[in-house]
């Protein structure tokens, strides 16, 4: 799903009214309609409403909310700066027609911060959707403050009041804390930011019927079930293990085999045809314990000294191989030697810290996968998400390599510029092995010949989405990074089906 700019958006709705032969009051209808029909499904009929409106057509939205709400049953008051009253066409008639409707509220916005909640009010957010500009003052402002203190369910349309679709708040601005966002169509690029995401709740995307026609060039994207479905290649009948590559997983030192251990076993569950673990003698038979689908190569007595070749290999180092300087002069002696590219984390990312000079050393193509942590060691501390994201769309085309910025929302920077943003994963997967599963997932797609791109998004998408079922099955609290490898099956089961 391309993920498209404010302005964007306004070209779309112009583009639905021109190629659809519908009006723009009629759009406003169809997301209202959309909107009251996930109002009852999620809170039942018969509910109390307080809607909020702005002066542009996000208030419009609130009106024709309000009038669809009450015809339905619900007890409606609407709140709207009186003195302004509304900017457009649409919002006008929609106001217009509220007038005409029987018992429905109205109060002038500056009386709502007088307002104490009532229990059991649903409250609406349509003050201020995507010609959000700037930051937001008097009446709004207050109003935005004073809801923000209720406890009551809150319901932003669109956008929550006060975020911007495309960039950071102003500092010190006021938001509206939502706990459900009803967006049109297709996501916004701040909802998917740690610092601008947080006011959105729970985000649901809804079909107000805008042109599938209309396509302009984004540079950045949602991955999706469709995305993903796209990109996803069966198995063949013809195949045997040759077919689906070799991974070698260069990991592990004394007390950090269980790294290793997640790694390797995450590629074997993703399909790889021949896994072998890189590892120190010591962590011989945990690995081929827990294991014994993988093979062991020897590299070293307790950290490692040497980095095998791995000619015809899909190669990811990285997980829990320590600092040691001789490991260190290992992995830079194995990228100076290195045509093809690789996968990288963890403690590999931390030497390249140490030694930046040999991040030009790392093969064209190579997908690196630095957590916050990690990404600041490497190129220094971001002012915000927004900033970080600029600085690694930077890097990866100076580079030429693919980033995986692992967070809430991983996101996915080629050597383009263009970002794709993760849907799947949760806070559970927030603990200590599941970025090494991550490295065990993305080298095995690599060795079954998917291209760095399509290995980098299929693998997060992967991830998070094993994350999810796990998550579902043990609670966020108590899920493990084994259980997230547990559930890849499910995930390829679902792909293998298409949906
Ligand atoms: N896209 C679609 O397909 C569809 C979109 N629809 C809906 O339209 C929404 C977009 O509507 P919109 O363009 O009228 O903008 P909106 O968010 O209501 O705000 C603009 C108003 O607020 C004002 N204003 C701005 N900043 C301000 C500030 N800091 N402080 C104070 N005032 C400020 C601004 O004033 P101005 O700058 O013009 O003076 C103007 O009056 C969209 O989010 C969705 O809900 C659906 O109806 C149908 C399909
Ligand atoms: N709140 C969250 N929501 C979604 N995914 C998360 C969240 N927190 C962490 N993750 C994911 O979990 C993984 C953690 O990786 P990392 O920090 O490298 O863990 P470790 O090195 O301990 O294995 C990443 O893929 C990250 O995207
Ligand atoms: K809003």
């Amino acid at each position: 799903m391309k993920i498209y700019s404010a302005g964007q958006i306004r070209n779309w709705d112009s583009f639905t009214v021109q190629n659809e032969g519908i009006t723009s009051l009629q759009l406003m209808e169809s997301a209202a309609q959309a909107c009251t029909s996930w109002l009852e499904s999620r809170f039942g009929i018969h509910k109390k409403y307080c809607i909020l409106c702005g002066p542009g057509n996000n208030g419009g939205d609130g009106l024709a909310i309000a009038r669809l709400l009450r015809f339905r049953g619900a007890e409606v008051t609407v709140c709207a700066e009186m003195r302004t009253l509304f900017k457009t066409p649409d919002a006008l008639t929609n106001w217009k027609e509220i007038q005409q409707v029987p018992s429905i509220d109205c109060i002038d916005l500056k009386e709502f911060s007088e307002i104490v909640p009532a229990g059991d009010v649903i409250y609406i957010d349509a003050l201020f959707g995507s010609g959000f500009k700037d930051q937001i003052s008097g009446v709004y402002k207050e109003a935005v403050l004073h809801l923000n203190t209720f406890d009551n369910i809150k319901v932003s349309i669109d956008i929550p009041s006060g975020l911007s679709a495309d960039s950071l708040a102003v500092e010190g601005s006021a938001i509206l804390r939502a706990d459900h966002t009803l967006t049109f169509q297709s996501l916004k690029k701040s909802f998917l930011h740690p610092e601008t995401g947080i006011f959105c709740g729970k985000i649901h995307i809804l079909d107000i019927g805008l042109s599938m026609a209309f396509d302009e060039p984004a540079n950045d994207f949602a991955i999706d079930k469709t995305f993903i479905g796209q990109r996803y290649n069966k198995r063949n009948d013809f195949s045997h293990k040759g077919s689906f590559g070799k991974s070698l997983i260069v990991a592990g030192s004394y007390g950090k085999m269980g790294a290793a251990v997640l790694a390797v076993r995450a590629a074997l569950k993703t399909g790889s045809g021949i896994t072998v673990a890189a590892s120190p003698t010591s962590g011989y038979n945990i690995m081929q314990t827990s294991c014994p689908e993988a093979m062991f190569e020897s590299a070293g007595e307790n950290h490692l000294t040497s980095i095998p070749g791995g000619e015809e290999m899909a190669v990811g180092i990285g997980p829990g191989l320590g600092t040691h300087s001789e490991t260190a002069a290992a992995l830079a002696n194995f990228l100076q030697n290195r045509r093809e590219a690789i996968v990288l984390d963890a403690d590999a990312l931390n030497i390249l810290a140490a030694s930046p000079e040999l991040l030009r050393a790392v093969p064209p193509g190579s997908i690196i996968t630095p957590h916050p942590k990690e990404f600041e060691r490497l190129f220094g501390k971001s002012a915000d998400s927004f900033a970080k994201l600029k600085l690694a769309r930077q890097q990866a085309s100076d580079l030429n390599i693919y980033f995986v910025l692992k967070d809430h929302n991983t996101q996915v920077v080629t050597p383009e510029g263009n970002v794709y943003y993760n849907t799947t994963g949760n806070a559970g997967m927030a603990k200590g092995g599941s970025g090494d599963v991550l490295l065990g997932i993305i080298t095995a797609l690599v060795a079954q010949k998917y291209g760095p791109e399509d290995a980098a998004l299929l693998g997060v998408w992967l991830h998070g989405r094993a994350g999810d079922l796990a998550a579902k099955k043990h609670s966020q609290e108590a899920m493990l990074a084994t259980d997230l490898i547990d559930e890849i099956g499910t995930v390829f089961l679902s792909l293998a089906e298409g949906v």
